[in-house]
């Protein structure tokens, strides 16, 4: 019988896979990091190749490490950096170019003309998202652009455009299955969130041939095989989901209203909103939360660009600390951030403010105050950041949030759960296992193959390991948010120029 389910995760930084058994447990770990390239100011790559070479060679070394066999293995499920844009050939696999990274800005041109005809509304109607160059659509319209020959091969059909997952089901099949699942589609700016298909008009406002695009496919089910090389044994490769839907699976946010926010370099929050895809009116996103059986969930999405950042940067280019773990202690060493207030807009502002003009900002500073006062403010920009989001989401979505599931490195920061709980006035809850996304992505492929039953199995796995009870009067909450606004206002607009590449 088998015993596990392999979870890949590659991601922005590194590539992981995880082993976890039928309880949900990690029972190994293996993880590389990825070097990103920085070409030009505001333009951020990937070698194709190093993402592949370093996925699977994690994938083996986590089954060295749990001793086990590939026989052992149930399935394999993918999540991934989202959006990430990469174009190969299609009979061969040899990439056209680097992989354009979600981060880069070159497509910000093209962006800006595209909604100076107007067209913001009909993306945005369509796909959920906004004319920004963080989505893949601009980005492989610019990759046709620019690599010799792309345009002609791409519409004679010999190459394949895909996001991060499709290219490692490419690898993992031997080259055999092109396809890509709602979630990671729905990021693409080509994708009909109402439709669940590719979108032919937006196709060809964006000038990219159909021919190019990947198969749409749920987030559980088996897509095929791995090629016999690799492991010596065909493992069904049974699950996809972009990063951030993955762990709101794991988190088990599974009915409309339950949300997760994930603190790593930046935040992203998901809020389930069932099988309605609800439109934002405060330039929040719309996305496929995952599609299982063909029947999509949805959810709204909040991206905050800075937040662990904030404290990489408190360590590095301040000194204040020698590692991100000690921010708490020092933070804790003041009881309030005595009127400092820090806008961490080190590369503009995301969600609900989009303004990539946007540029950091510390307000309030006196004589008297130090280093840890700093610290606080930059942990209060984490927690005042994602409570703006979740706010907005609140007026978009009106089922009451009953508490918010919290991952991702900076979730183990006691204090800053708790500047959290205080500013949302909700429970903040952590749980045992934070290795949410992977575990999110292991559950999507363990029930294609029925290692696991169903949902129920889902929310049984997850079991919370602390509560985070709110504590500040509401009065209290109106005025610091009022005063980080105007904290926030004055940080917009600043950047003279973006610093970007041509169209
Ligand atoms: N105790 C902590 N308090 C606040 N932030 C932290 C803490 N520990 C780590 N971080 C921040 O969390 C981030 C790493 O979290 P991780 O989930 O690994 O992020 P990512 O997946 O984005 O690389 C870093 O930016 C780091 O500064
Ligand atoms: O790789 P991560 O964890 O930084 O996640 C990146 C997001 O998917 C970008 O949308």
């Amino acid at each position: 019988m088998t015993r596990y389910v392999l979870a890949l995760d590659q991601g922005t930084t590194s590539s992981r896979a995880l082993l976890f058994d039928r309880e949900g447990t990690v029972q190994a770990l293996a993880q590389k990091e990825v070097p990103p390239h920085f070409p030009r100011p505001g333009w951020v790559e990937h070698d194709p190749g190093e993402l592949w070479s370093t996925q699977i060679g994690v994938a083996q070394e986590a089954l060295a490490r749990a001793g086990a066999r590939p026989a052992d293995v149930a399935a394999i499920g993918i999540t991934n950096q989202r959006e990430t844009t990469l174009l190969w050939d299609r009979r061969t696999g040899e990439p056209l170019h680097r992989a354009i990274v979600w981060q880069d800005r070159r497509t910000a041109p093209l962006c800006a003309e595209l909604r100076a005809r107007g067209l913001e509304d009909t993306f945005r109607e369509r796909t959920g998202l906004l004319l920004d160059p963080y989505f893949s659509g601009t980005k492989l319209r610019w990759l046709l652009d620019h690599v010799p020959g792309a345009r002609e091969r791409a519409e004679r059909g010999e190459l394949a455009f895909g996001t991060v997952d499709s290219w490692l089901v490419y690898q993992l099949t031997g080259g055999e299955r092109h396809v890509t699942d709602a979630t990671n589609a729905s990021r693409t700016l080509l994708y009909n969130l109402h439709t669940g298909g590719w979108d032919d008009e937006l196709l060809a406002l964006l000038d990219i041939p159909r021919a190019l695009l990947p198969e749409v496919r749920p987030s559980s089910e088996v897509y095929g095989h791995t090629a016999a090389h690799l492991f010596g044994h065909r493992i069904p490769v049974a699950g996809i989901a972009g990063d951030q839907q993955a762990a709101t699976f794991g988190q088990a946010c599974l009915t409309p209203g339950m949300a997760k926010n994930t603190y790593g370099t930046g935040c992203f929050l998901l809020l389930n909103t069932g099988e309605q895809a609800v439109p934002s009116g405060h330039r929040l996103l719309t996305t496929v939360a995952w599609d299982l059986g063909g029947r999509r969930t949805y959810a709204l999405e909040g991206s905050v660009f800075v937040a662990g950042a904030a404290v990489g940067w408190l360590r590095d280019g301040l000194g204040l600390i020698r590692e991100a773990g000690e921010v708490e202690a020092l933070a804790a060493s003041v009881p309030t951030s005595g009127g400092v207030y820090f806008v961490p807009a080190f590369v503009g502002l995301g969600a609900p403010y989009w303004d990539p003009y946007a540029r950091g900002t510390l307000v309030g500073l006196t004589r008297g105050t130090t280093g840890a006062h700093l610290a606080r403010a930059a942990l209060e920009a984490t927690a005042f950041q994602s409570a703006e989001v979740l706010l907005a989401m609140r007026q978009d979505h009106a089922a009451p949030l009953r508490e918010l599931r919290v991952d991702g490195g900076g979730s183990r920061n006691a204090l800053l759960m708790q500047m959290q709980a205080d500013l949302l006035g909700v429970p903040v809850v952590r749980p045992r296992v934070t290795e949410t996304t992977a575990l999110g992505a292991a559950l999507l492929a363990g029930l294609a193959v029925g290692f696991w039953e169903g949902p129920g199995d889902v929310t049984r796995l997850w079991q919370e390991e602390r509560v985070f009870e709110p504590a500040l009067p509401g009065d209290e909450r109106e005025h610091r948010l009022a005063r980080w606004r105007q904290a926030v206002e004055r940080s917009r607009g600043w950047a003279e120029e973006e610093q970007d590449g041509e169209a």
